[in-house]
């Protein structure tokens, strides 16, 4: 599979009917899709490298659930040294396919260990990170704690969560302000209005973001001591929590 095409595909005749899925078109162009959708999506990965870098410890488990093709499991893996393992886990059968020829050549990738799994099966133990980054929003709302509460379960002591979504903003003119300027950023990004309306209407039933509140509210519900929110671009929210 060629990774790395530019997205085009809610312009093409043939645009993905919905719901939203993340097939074989969609890791084709993931990277760039990301890139040209996620206001910050590269500062959102760096971060969460120099988080992998204080909190992972040797002998320990780095866990990146919802990897697609594994930016945050390739940057884990340049920041931590060679006793950390990674797992990295999707369900999406060309994630796991793109991210498995990623890694081919790369430099200790005998670290990282893929699954093709759902995140609510996938065992989670010995974990001194857990990323979660813009994954959650597709898991069930009811089933959400419940993840929250094994991978707390999972950490070892002073070990974190790493927790990015889109975040669900208020009907006001704050929030609406935050979500025209999300449309904003991607016409800005070559998007046209057509794609963005498209992608909109796809994702809509798919991808179920919840508050800020909703989800500190939860951290603190699934047994997490603390938590920090460390990022915000527009309506992305990402947060480190302890056990
Ligand atoms: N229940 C589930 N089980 C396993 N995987 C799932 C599940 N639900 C969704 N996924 C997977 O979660 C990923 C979400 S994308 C993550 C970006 C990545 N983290 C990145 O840092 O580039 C975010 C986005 O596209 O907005 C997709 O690969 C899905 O197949
Ligand atoms: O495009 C959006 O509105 C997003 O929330 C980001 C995104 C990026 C890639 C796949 C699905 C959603």
């Amino acid at each position: 599979m060629t990774i790395n095409a530019s997205d085009d595909l809610f312009d093409r005749p043939d645009a993905p009917i919905s719901p939203f899925r993340f097939d074989a078109d969609v890791a084709r162009v993931f990277p760039d899709m990301v890139r040209r959708s996620v206001p910050g999506y590269a500062e959102l990965i760096g971060i969460t490298g120099l988080i992998a870098r204080r909190v992972a410890r040797p002998g320990t488990r780095c866990y990146d659930l919802g990897c697609s093709l594994g930016a945050v499991t390739r940057e884990i893996l340049a920041r931590t040294g060679p006793e950390v393992r990674i797992v990295a886990v999707d369900n999406a059968p060309a994630m796991i396919a793109g991210l498995r020829a990623r890694l081919a050549d790369l430099p200790g990738r005998e670290r990282v260990e893929l699954f093709h799994a759902d995140v609510e099966e996938a065992p989670i133990e010995q974990a001194s990170l857990v990323v979660l980054n813009l994954t959650l929003q597709f898991v069930a709302p009811e089933r959400r704690l419940e993840l929250l509460e094994r991978i707390r379960a999972g950490l070892v002591p002073g070990g974190a969560l790493i927790l990015a979504e889109k975040i669900l903003v208020p009907s006001d003119r704050g929030g609406d302000l935050l979500t025209a300027l999300h449309e904003d950023f991607k016409r800005a990004q070559g998007y046209s209005d057509l794609a963005i309306s498209r992608k909109r209407a796809a994702l809509e039933q798919v991808l179920l973001p919840d508050s800020v509140e909703t989800h500190e509210q939860r951290l603190a519900a699934a047994g997490f001591a603390g938590f920090a929110r460390w990022y915000q671009s527009l309506n992305f929210v990402a947060w480190v929590a302890w056990a």
